[in-house]
């Protein structure tokens, strides 16, 4: 089954769950950039507040036809209770997506992660096949083998 996995990541948590998850589904990894957020404290704050104001960025996105993949999994961090602005932008372009879609998220712990994935699961076509939500505790320190082996098995479930 060919699968994508694409993500956003701004410092690089994101990242760490995709790139474990393509060892073990060995799939394709790419990778939404926006440079508006990237950096320090400053970018943060910008960020955030974009986020609650719904201001959608400017991003770049890698030049590829989706619908050539079985399924894709998208990632994304969790930003003032919402998937972070550079996915919400993504979808946002109605993206020619494959049936197949499943879906991770990184948080940092102060907010449950179901109103993201309720709203990212609105803005897509179909019904996610799997999900996962990671915290970003987790991820430091290097405790995300369990549940990715547990979204791979899901996957499988369905297919
Ligand atoms: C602007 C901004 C807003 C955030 N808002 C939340 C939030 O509402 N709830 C939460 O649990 N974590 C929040 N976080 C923490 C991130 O979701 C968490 O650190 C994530 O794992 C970072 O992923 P990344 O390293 O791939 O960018 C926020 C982070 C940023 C930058």
């Amino acid at each position: 089954m060919k699968t994508l996995i694409l993500f956003y990541s701004r410092t690089g948590t994101t990242e760490t769950v995709a790139d474990a998850l393509a060892a073990e589904l060995d799939a394709t990894v790419a990778r939404i950039s926006c440079r508006k957020y990237d950096g320090g404290w400053f970018r943060y704050l910008l960020a955030g507040y974009d986020s609650v104001k719904g201001r959608l960025p400017k991003i770049e996105v890698p030049d590829l036809d989706f619908r050539s993949f079985d399924r894709i999994i998208l990632g994304t961090p969790i930003w003032t209770s919402y998937p972070a602005l550079p996915m919400r932008a993504f979808l946002s372009g109605k993206p020619d997506l494959p049936d197949h879609m499943s879906l991770f998220l990184t948080f940092g712990g102060h907010s449950p992660p179901e109103k993201a994935e309720e709203f990212l699961s609105d803005l897509l076509p179909g019904k996610l096949e799997a999900r996962l939500n990671i915290s970003q505790k987790a991820v430091d320190a290097g405790q995300i083998s369990g549940p990715v082996a547990e979204f791979v098995r899901k996957l499988g479930d369905t297919h």
